[in-house]
């Protein structure tokens, strides 16, 4: 973790912190104030990330590749756990309101975690409008307001908004590993894999009060 001066804030990332729920505890023991902010997607776009990431990893490993069918959906019978380790946010979040509610019925305090130490942040809104959950972050951490129009821009190459920096004209975008391509899914299959989710998505939605703009 960067070293950091009474007057800024310090962000950390890690994708596991919420799939670990040891690693939460220790966070909230150093700190219980700590704020948490999770980026969640739309559960297909979720599989088909960790999908490109099996395909990278794979490949650099000379590895032999299955198909995003085959990978979830073996032998015609969902992967329980492919699809409800990639797919599956409403256990995570019910840790993560569990170690930051520190008592036994996380559930009746929730409305209260959420707002003053959890953020959800949407994903897929994050790739179509960045500065909208830029804004969220901003409010969320009590800093003032930074990021306008002027930073960001559609970068046509790239696929993604990319970022201009302020101290030169240079820009900058996301590595290679971040908005890799995506293979195609049959709708067949798409329906199939929502429908095995669906009880865990509507969990997750009941439990955090969020609204997406996914189907479910
Ligand atoms: N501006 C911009 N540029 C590139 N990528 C963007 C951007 N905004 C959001 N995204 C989405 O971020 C996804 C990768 O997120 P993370 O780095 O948090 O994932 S992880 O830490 O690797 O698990 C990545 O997911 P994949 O497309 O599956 O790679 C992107 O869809």
């Amino acid at each position: 973790m960067p070293v950091s001066t009474s007057n800024q804030v310090t962000l950390e990332k890690s994708p596991f912190y919420i799939s670990d729920p040891e690693a939460l505890y220790r966070i909230r023991a150093m700190n219980s104030s700590i704020m948490v902010m999770v980026i969640v997607r739309e559960p297909i776009t979720r599989l088909l990330s960790a999908y490109s990431h099996y395909l990278s990893v794979s490949r650099v490993f000379g590895k032999d590749v299955d198909s995003f069918e085959k990978h979830y959906i073996p032998g015609g019978k969902i992967s329980e756990h492919n699809v409800l380790k990639w797919g599956n946010y409403a256990d995570r979040m019910e840790y993560v309101y569990s170690v930051f509610s520190n008592n036994n019925h996380a559930f009746s305090f929730l409305s209260v975690v959420i707002r003053k130490q959890v953020l959800l942040l949407d994903g897929d809104k994050f790739v179509s409008d960045p500065l909208s959950q830029l804004r969220r972050v901003e409010r969320f951490l009590g800093i003032r307001q930074y990021f306008s129009e002027e930073d960001v821009y559609f970068d046509k190459r790239k696929g993604f908004y990319c970022y201009k920096l302020r101290d030169n004209s240079d820009t900058k975008c996301m590595d290679g590993s971040k908005g890799r391509h995506h293979v195609e899914v049959d709708p067949d299959v798409k329906e199939k894999l929502l429908n095995f989710l669906k009880p865990y998505t509507n969990r997750f939605l009941e439990l955090t009060g969020e609204k997406f703009d996914w189907d479910v």
